[in-house]
C-alpha cells in the first residue's frame, strides 16, 4: 500500500503541554481518508504538522514522500484548508483567484472560476464581507484549485449548512475521481465522513485507536445484544469494544473477522457512527505501532 502520509512518534510541544505526543499512523494514497477523534485529541495539530504550518518538536512526519512544506515543489503538492479557513479580509475574491494563480505552479484558473460562479459569490466581494460559510467555500475553492497531490482539509464543512455541505461533499468525490488527488478530512459528522470517505481514522489523545477502509470497518463490526451477561466468555478473536448495560440487556460492540453463531446472542450490523462512538468512548490505548491490534482492519 503506498503511502500519502506517515507519521511516526510525532510530537507537538506548546511549553509544557504536548498537544500531540508519540503518534505514529500511516495514511494510504489515493483515498478520501476522514480523520475523527473527540474535542482536544491532537487531530488539528496533526494536519498542521503535516501541512508544514507546524514543526515537530519530536517524531518524524512524511507527506506526498518529502518533509512538510520543504521546498517550493514540496509546497505545490499539499493543499491545506486550517480549520478557521484564512482568507485575506481586504482582498476581493477575484484577487484571491489572481493569487492563487501567481503561487501556485499548478493552477487551475477554470475550475476556481467555474467554482466560485456556481456557488453563486461576486468575484468583486471583499473576503471580509463574506459569511462564515462563504468564506469556507473560497478557502476550498483555493485548496481544490491549487490542485494538490494531497488536499487536506480541518473541519470543512463546519461553517456550512446542510445543503452546502452535501454540496462540498460532491464537488471533493468529483474532484477525487477526475483529478485522482487522495484527501484527509477531519470532521466530527460522522455522517458526512460516511458519505464521502473511503477510509477512516479514530485517533483518541494522540493515538490511532481504530483505521481502516470504511467497508472493512462495517464489515468486521458486529452489535451482539443478549440478557445481561459478562462478554468474558466469547472466543478470544472477538475483540470487545464497548459494553452497555441496560436493565437485564446487554450490548456490546466486537470486533471479530466472523462473528461467532450463539443464540444466547443476537448479531445485527452497526453503522460507521456506532462503529467510531465505541472508540471514542474508550480509554486510549497506546497505539504506538500503526499494526497495533486495534488497527490491522486494511
Ligand atoms: N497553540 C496551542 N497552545 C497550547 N496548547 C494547544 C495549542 N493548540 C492546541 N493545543 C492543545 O493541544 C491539544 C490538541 O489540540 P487540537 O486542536 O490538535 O485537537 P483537535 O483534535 O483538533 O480538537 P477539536 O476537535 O476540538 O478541534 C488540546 O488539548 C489543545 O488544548
Amino acid at each position: 500500500m503506498s503511502l500519502i502520509l506517515k507519521a511516526r512518534a510525532l510530537g507537538k510541544k506548546y511549553r509544557r503541554r504536548w498537544a500531540l505526543s508519540n503518534c505514529t499512523l500511516d495514511v494510504p494514497a489515493g483515498r478520501v481518508v476522514g480523520l475523527v477523534g473527540p474535542n482536544g485529541a491532537g487531530k488539528s495539530t496533526l494536519l498542521n504538522l503535516a501541512s508544514g504550518m507546524l514543526t515537530p518538536t519530536s517524531g518524524d512526519i512524511e507527506v506526498c514522500g518529502g518533509r512538510p512544506a520543504g521546498g517550493t515543489a514540496q509546497l505545490a503538492k499539499v493543499g491545506f484548508v486550517a480549520q478557521d479557513t484564512p482568507t485575506y479580509a481586504g482582498l476581493t475574491i477575484g484577487e484571491h483567484l489572481r493569487l492563487g494563480d501567481r503561487l501556485n505552479p499548478g493552477w487551475d484558473a477554470a475550475l476556481a472560476e467555474r467554482r466560485i460562479r456556481r456557488l453563486g459569490l461576486d468575484p468583486r466581494q471583499r473576503a471580509g464581507r463574506l459569511s462564515g460559510g462563504q468564506r469556507a467555500q473560497l478557502a476550498l475553492t483555493l485548496g481544490i484549485a491549487k490542485r494538490p497531490e494531497l488536499l487536506i482539509l480541518d473541519e470543512p464543512v463546519a461553517a456550512l449548512d446542510p445543503l452546502a455541505r452535501r454540496e462540498f461533499m460532491r464537488d471533493l468525490t468529483d474532484a477525487v475521481a477526475e483529478h485522482g488527488l487522495s484527501v484527509v478530512l477531519s470532521s466530527h459528522l460522522v455522517s458526512d465522513l460516511e458519505r464521502v470517505c473511503d477510509h477512516l481514522i479514530v485517533l483518541v489523545d494522540s493515538r490511532v485507536q481504530a483505521a481502516g477502509d470504511v467497508d472493512a470497518l462495517l464489515a468486521t463490526h458486529h452489535r451482539f445484544t443478549g440478557t445481561r451477561r459478562d462478554p468474558a466468555g466469547l472466543p478470544a478473536d472477538h475483540h470487545v469494544v464497548s459494553v452497555h448495560h441496560s436493565g437485564r440487556d446487554t450490548t456490546l460492540l466486537v470486533r471479530a473477522d466472523a462473528p461467532v453463531d450463539d443464540p444466547a446472542w443476537t448479531v445485527s450490523r452497526p453503522d460507521l457512527e456506532d462503529v467510531v462512538l465505541a472508540y471514542l468512548g474508550r480509554p486510549a490505548t497506546d497505539g504506538h505501532s500503526p499494526r497495533s491490534a486495534l488497527e490491522a482492519l486494511r
